[in-house]
């Protein structure tokens, strides 16, 4: 094969090659590597490397943007309330959420962000033992914390960088990293010292801090994480003694959502308020660290209360799952299929008194699948109307092979929603009313209904028996449903309310407080609303 054929830069290389070969003639080497620069797969490795560099310097190929599925997010956050108006907006709609146009968007933006695994292991520098780099680093000081803590090294007894919040003006600065080691603030030495004292320099300079550190070797690098999640519990560092620094804490409520940006820490995750994307990051216990601490707080309440009238009341922390965090993606709606409502409430709160008002406004759009029982038909009564009457031995068996989704005995009869009557409903297009108890909540919450969970709540006592003196309210303690509720009833009303939200109020996609009757089917009206057009948090595993 001729040399020409190759490439021209390995064609001279070989020339010079051959020249040299006259002289050096019987060489080993050079023959070898003459067969080389000839062989094809050199040659077709050239070529390749020739394209990529050609098309890397070719400005047509650079991304537009890095971040398409974010942008593809707030498209469908915008397109959601105009499906219906629109069908080329239900189209796009729908397109942008076929996971295979989902799947490019997300490699397109790693590819664009240059986001490539593996990563390959730093070349590592040969230096002197004896020579330590160090890095000067000024940051000019305001009254934004520098959102960096310090720790002494276990190992060393050197003060070291322990965390750098996200989004702080050590990240931005970009200069300071975790494990770097600091050797002066200000000129100061602190060898020696403890993170307190170094606090206490820091506290006491104005201007411009400098600092003088020895670089850790970079292997610390932090990525930032996707995870957003639902807290289940309130945090505020301010109460929190094991917090290692209180001004670097997070305070947040039961239901927030949180982006975690970092869990790099078994016990100390950094998170942002995913409403307040701007602000610095903080730091929350880690869902490992707070389960620790509710087992704790459990054991210690058993222990305080066992033998007390409460035990009953404990033994339900046993069967619920330890409230942390959950992960959890924005759900989008999906035109003509409703997610099911469900209402939660105590006894006698109002709940079909709403449902009835929502049928009363569109009986085709609300509907309540009619629940099954093993009671005996009651005059006046029609199979399929009030209830499904069946046979124990049935209604057992069906539950058995899971065909309901929730179930219940009460006074020896069997009551239950059948998963098929629910799936009747969504198939042709209606909203899905269902007011189980409450402690079928967990059962419903599967990928399969996807949920919206609104708690009907009882306003405070004065409020609540006003209205329904007003309203001349029937008790439905009352089984011939001929008096209003007593005192102790409200009570009771009120107290199961504050106990369903203290088990199960991180499940709830909003809460309505029934007082005024027609202000709380306004509010309801609008949560349905909400639930039917708009993008809404749920658990991750729904969405997926
Ligand atoms: N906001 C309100 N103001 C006044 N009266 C109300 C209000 N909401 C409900 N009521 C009345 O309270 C009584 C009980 O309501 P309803 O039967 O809807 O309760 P429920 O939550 O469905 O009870 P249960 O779950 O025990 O069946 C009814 O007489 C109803 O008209």
């Amino acid at each position: 094969m001729m040399a020409s054929e190759f490439d021209p830069v390995l064609s001279k290389l070989l020339t010079s090659l051959n020249e040299a070969d006259n002289k050096l003639s019987g060489e080993q080497e050079l023959q070898f590597l003459q067969s080389l620069l000839q062989s094809k797969e050199i040659n077709a490795l050239v070529n390749v490397h020739h394209k990529v560099a050609k098309i890397g310097k070719d400005d047509r190929i650079a991304p537009v943007l890095s971040a398409s599925m974010q942008v593809a997010l707030e498209i469908l956050e915008l397109l959601a309330p105009r499906c219906h108006i629109s069908p080329v907006a239900k189209e796009l709609f729908h397109l942008l959420q076929t996971p295979h146009l989902q799947s490019l968007m997300c490699a397109h933006d790693a590819v664009a962000q240059k986001d490539f695994y593996p990563h390959l292991p730093e070349i590592p520098v040969e230096m002197d033992e004896d020579e330590e780099t160090i890095k000067i680093v000024q940051l000019v000081k305001s009254n934004e914390p520098l959102g960096a803590t310090i720790k002494t090294d276990e190992e060393t007894g050197k003060i070291i960088i322990a965390r750098i919040m996200h989004g702080g003006a050590a990240d931005r600065s970009g200069l300071i990293h975790v494990g770097d080691e600091v050797i002066e603030v200000n000129n100061i030495n602190v060898e020696g010292k403890t993170p307190a004292d170094v606090l206490t320099i820091l506290q006491n300079s104005g201007g411009i801090i400098t600092f003088k550190l020895v670089p850790t070797d970079g292997k610390m690098g932090q990525r930032e994480s996707k995870v957003r999640v639902k807290a289940y519990f309130d945090y505020d560092p301010d109460n929190d003694p094991y917090i290692p620094c209180k001004e670097a804490g997070l305070a947040f409520n039961r239901g927030d959502i949180l982006h975690i940006v970092s869990q790099d820490d078994a016990y100390w995750w950094q998170a942002r308020k995913e409403v307040d994307k701007t602000t610095r990051a903080g730091l929350i216990p880690s869902r490992a660290l707070q389960e620790r601490r509710i087992i704790h707080e459990r054991n210690q309440i058993s222990k305080d209360t066992s033998g007390s009238e409460s035990k009953t009341e404990n033994d339900d922390f046993d069967r619920e799952l330890i409230p942390t965090y959950e992960e959890v993606a924005k759900l989008f709606p999906r035109p003509g299929v409703y997610r099911p409502i469900v209402l939660i409430g105590a006894p006698g709160v109002g709940r079909n008194e709403l449902i009835r008002l929502l049928s009363t406004k569109d009986s085709e759009k609300y509907i309540s699948p009619v629940p099954y029982t093993t009671r005996p038909m009651r005059q006046g009564e029609v199979s399929g109307r009030e209830y499904i009457f069946v046979s124990r031995e049935k209604m057992e068996a069906d539950i058995a092979s899971g065909k309901f989704i929730e179930h219940g005995e009460f006074k020896g009869q069997l009551y239950g929603t059948s998963a098929d009557s629910v799936k009747n409903i969504m198939n042709v297009g209606g909203v899905c009313i269902l007011n189980p108890h409450y402690q079928a909540i967990k059962a419903l919450r599967t990928p399969q209904l996807k949920p919206y969970i609104i708690h009907i709540k009882p306003p405070a006592f004065q409020e609540l028996k006003m209205s329904r003196l007003t309203s001349k309210a029937i008790s439905t303690h009352d089984e011939t449903r001929s008096r209003g509720f007593t005192d102790d009833e409200f009570n009771e009303m009120i107290k199961s309310a504050d106990r369903i939200e203290f088990l199960y109020g991180h499940f709830f996609d909003d809460t309505i407080i029934n007082d005024d009757l027609d202000a709380a089917f306004d509010k309801l009206e609008k949560s349905v609303t909400r639930a039917e057009n708009e993008s809404i948090w749920a658990p991750a595993y729904w969405v997926q």
